[in-house]
């Protein structure tokens, strides 16, 4: 096997790891319209904020790149484009990503739109700058993570004045690796980068209930990359962390965002609070990994962001493959199971919101955020264009 890769892309075709049947089985889904995207980003065939914003964004790709609007009036172009996006974005309404992969897109083919719109070439301009700018996504987005790495093991590196004789432990949560995006990860991208630097002594990484993206996919990752690592359930996070000053040794939590508003209250994987209110109570860094592709400045507040509510039977029911009685896995046949009355009420929210007070670091692919001695983050140096526009206002 290759490296980890979620989405596969060339001009025309776009294939999409299916992640429901992972770790057991490899499988790529093509995706050929916008309706079969929505369908592999709403039922989590792919998920991670940026990865979403990537498939959506290249579905579109595809069905421009074949043929499939049939308008010829520019503006009927762009007034399909944009009906398109706005389908898409209803798949998932937490992670940012996806609306500011949408802002890019039409604020692309508009310029084009602009610079052609007497010329008889119109209809082909804009999209090829759809292509391009979709294209550029799923680009941007590999660069973007390893840079974050690189920002994110160095901040750490400093902090403990890590190195080959001191090396830093880590717990993470959900999944934020390839997987989650076109590649190396963001918060797996820290771990990633730390291991390789010869920085890393352990991660530990949590099953992330009721989803299991910890337990069926990062923990697949660090195995994969032979990363030294421990899964652990959500509930044991407290006890780790009471063991860390002795034995443990745990450094950071780091994690992902689906969206990091303005104040830096950030929405994660439901749990990510909780770990953020032990991490302060047992003195551990607590960092969060956010491409400037998932930092929302419009949003004031965590109070702003829409936290999705997702189906009952994620925490009623689960699916997995079969053991056979000698302990060996049977790749081919997968079985769901109730583990539930399946007639009990349930709350079941994607994602829950981190107050910024919480949050020690923000790593940005521009470089680390921390708190001014005001105890507010100020995203001016990363994203410095969109923070005058908001401070203008
Ligand atoms: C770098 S991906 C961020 C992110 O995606 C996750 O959510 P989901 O599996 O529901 O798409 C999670 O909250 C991560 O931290």
């Amino acid at each position: 096997m290759g490296s980890l890769q979620a989405i596969r892309y060339s001009r025309g075709k776009l294939e999409v790891l299916d992640q429901l049947r992972l770790p057991h089985e490899h499988h790529y889904d093509e995706i050929r319209t916008a309706e079969e995207a929505f369908d592999c980003i709403k039922s989590m065939r792919v998920r991670g904020a940026p990865a979403i914003a990537i498939v959506a964004a290249l579905a579109h790709a595809v069905e421009i790149a074949n043929g499939a609007c049939t308008a010829t009036d520019p503006e009927e172009i762009i007034a399909h484009i944009d009906s398109r996006l706005d389908y898409l974005k209803g798949s998932r309404p937490t992670a940012v990503d996806l609306s500011n992969a949408i802002n890019v897109l039409k604020v692309a083919v508009r310029a084009a739109q602009i610079e052609e719109l007497a010329h008889p070439e119109a209809r082909e301009a804009i999209f090829n700058a759809y292509l391009r700018a979709a294209e550029n996504i799923l680009e941007k987005d590999l660069e973007n993570n390893t840079s974050i790495g690189a920002h994110g093991a160095a901040w750490l590196q400093q902090q403990y004045a890590a190195g080959p004789d001191r090396k830093i432990s880590v717990l993470t949560h959900c999944n934020t690796g390839s997987l989650a995006t076109s590649g190396h990860g963001t918060a797996l991208g820290i771990i990633r980068t730390l291991f390789q630097d010869g920085l890393l002594e352990h991660a530990y990484c949590t099953e992330t209930r009721p989803y299991n993206q910890g337990s069926r996919l990062t923990s697949f990752e660090l195995v994969f990359e032979g990363i030294p690592s421990t899964l652990i359930t959500d509930s044991m996070a407290a006890a780790l962390f009471n063991l860390h000053r002795e034995r443990m040794n745990i450094g950071a939590v780091i994690v992902g965002a689906d969206r990091v508003v303005r104040n830096g209250d950030t929405a994660n994987k439901i749990g990510t609070y909780q770990l953020a209110v032990i991490a302060k109570h047992h003195g551990v860094k607590f960092v969060v990994a956010a491409p400037t592709t998932s930092i929302d400045l419009e949003t004031e507040t965590g109070a702003g962001i829409h936290i999705e509510e997702r189906k009952k039977e994620e925490l009623t029911q689960i699916s997995g493959a079969v053991v056979n009685p000698d302990g060996s896995i049977d790749l081919s046949r997968t079985e769901r199971v109730a583990i539930a009355d399946q007639r009990i009420d349930v709350w079941n929210p994607a994602f829950d919101v981190t107050p910024h007070e919480l949050i020690d670091a923000i790593v940005t692919e521009k470089g680390t955020v921390v708190k001014g001695a005001n105890g507010q983050f100020d995203f001016s140096k990363v994203m410095p264009e969109r923070w005058a526009r908001i401070v203008k206002q």
